[in-house]
């Protein structure tokens, strides 16, 4: 058996780079930025006012000073005109700040009567005027590979740019194996359950910009096995759910061999997740997760998700690690790292009592997995310890 970091080495050198395309920017929200994009013009484009109020040309306005108003700047209609001393300009949040104005009053410190403004407070340091550029100027850029979030979306929009280069998404196939498996929604047989990792798993894949492909759940058989793998063909990687283990109607491991599969590793020291496989399968990425609905989304969390962001083109890194102090007392670890199903809350993080990799209720009350390194003695309550979150 291989380690977990060993595993994920061998599963990132499965992965090539997809190649690249061009999406409008109401499309590239969570895709890979792939080229460094950059800003075509200022922002703001002028000085602009950050306030209501009265723009001015003295820096230095005390209680009772007086100003005419003769003129207005609103956001999208600047004041062509020039101001002399003495004068004001009514201005509104996001105006072009008028040449020479370099303080805007706000209305809340001054009378007005008529035309005429009067000071009524003593001024803040503040001049309220946002610079020229202030927040990025022309050829700033937002660089390349990052997951584009909604304020990088936001940014890029300010920046002018209508269109980005992006990675294209991974396109995965879900395989779920198995004859007691029904979909959602049909009427298992006596001995039947649904099959709800695949959901999982997909959600998982479209969070990490994939596209998730279900395909029809495979009996235990190896013809029918052999037929939805042929389905899977263009795939960029391809995952097998279930039938990895020893038993006799575990058959991925001898169909995908059949069919090719080279393959990189089978088991690797971890619970849940120890019967993992992966290989190369024409061309794919191949990953056979376990069956246990706990150990099919702790594996896919630790490996494929890091596996589909390095093909768009992120670095090849291992889910983030986290600390975080313990609430608890926790027992020895075995010889596998464990992965538990914990609650971070206020002040730390508290395994849960039932950690039998079956129980989906628990996986979904978790919100962090508690890793627990081979061998890994006993820890006290307070002690420091290291999650991944969910
Ligand atoms: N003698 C041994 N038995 C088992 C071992 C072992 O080392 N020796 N390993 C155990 C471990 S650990 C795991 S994990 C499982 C993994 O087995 P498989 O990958 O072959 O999974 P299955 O047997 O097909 O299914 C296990 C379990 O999960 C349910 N399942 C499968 N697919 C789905 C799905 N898509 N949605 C929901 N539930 C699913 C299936 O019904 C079984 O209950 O093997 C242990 N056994
Ligand atoms: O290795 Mo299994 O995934 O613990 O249930």
């Amino acid at each position: 058996m291989i380690s977990v970091a060993e595993a994920l080495d061998k599963i990132f050198a499965l992965c090539s780079p997809l190649e690249l395309e061009t999406v409008p920017l109401r499309h590239a929200h969570g895709r890979v930025l792939a080229e460094d994009a950059v800003a075509k013009r200022d922002q703001p484009p002028f000085a602009s006012s950050a306030m209501d109020g009265y723009g001015v040309l003295d820096l230095d306005v005390p209680v009772g000073a007086q100003f005419t108003v003769v003129g207005e700047s609103a956001a999208g209609h600047g004041f062509d005109g020039t101001l002399s001393k003495g004068c004001a300009i009514r201005i509104f949040t996001g105006a072009p700040v008028p040449e020479g104005v370099t303080r805007v009053i706000i209305q809340e410190d001054v009378t007005r009567e008529g035309d005429v403004i009067t000071v009524t407070e003593t001024l803040s340091e503040n001049t309220n005027i946002r610079p020229l550029g202030g927040d990025f100027r022309v050829g700033d850029r937002v660089t390349a590979p990052r997951r584009l979030s909604a304020q990088d979306v936001a940014l890029l929009a300010a920046m002018n740019i209508p269109e980005v280069r992006v990675s294209r998404r991974p396109v995965v196939a879900l395989i779920a194996t198995g004859d007691e498996l029904v979909m959602p929604g049909e009427t298992p047989g006596p001995s039947q359950i649904i099959a709800s990792n695949s959901f999982g798993l997909a959600a998982m894949i479209e969070e990490a910009g994939g596209i998730a492909r279900m395909l029809p759940i495979a009996p235990d058989n190896e013809t029918a096995l052999r037929a939805t793998f042929e389905l899977a063909q263009g795939a960029d990687a391809i995952v097998s759910i279930g039938g990895a283990s020893v038993g006799d109607h575990d058959l991925v491991g001898k169909v995908a061999a059949d069919m090719g599969l080279d393959r990189a590793f089978y088991k690797v020291a971890m619970r849940p997740g120890k019967p993992l496989m992966a290989g190369r399968l024409n061309g794919a990425l191949m990953i056979g997760l376990p069956g246990n609905p706990v150990s099919s989304l702790v594996t896919a969390k630790l490996f494929l998700i890091p596996a589909l962001c390095a093909m768009q083109g992120l670095p090849a890194a291992p889910a983030p690690h986290h600390k975080a102090p313990l609430l608890q007392d926790i027992s020895s670890n075995g010889p596998r790292a464990h992965y538990m199903r914990a609650r971070l809350e206020t002040g730390g993080i508290r395994p849960f009592e039932r950690q039998d990799s079956s129980l989906m209720s628990i996986l979904s009350s978790a919100n962090v997995l508690l890793v627990r390194p081979p061998l890994d003695p006993a820890r006290i309550c307070g002690e420091i310890v290291t999650y991944i979150a969910l």
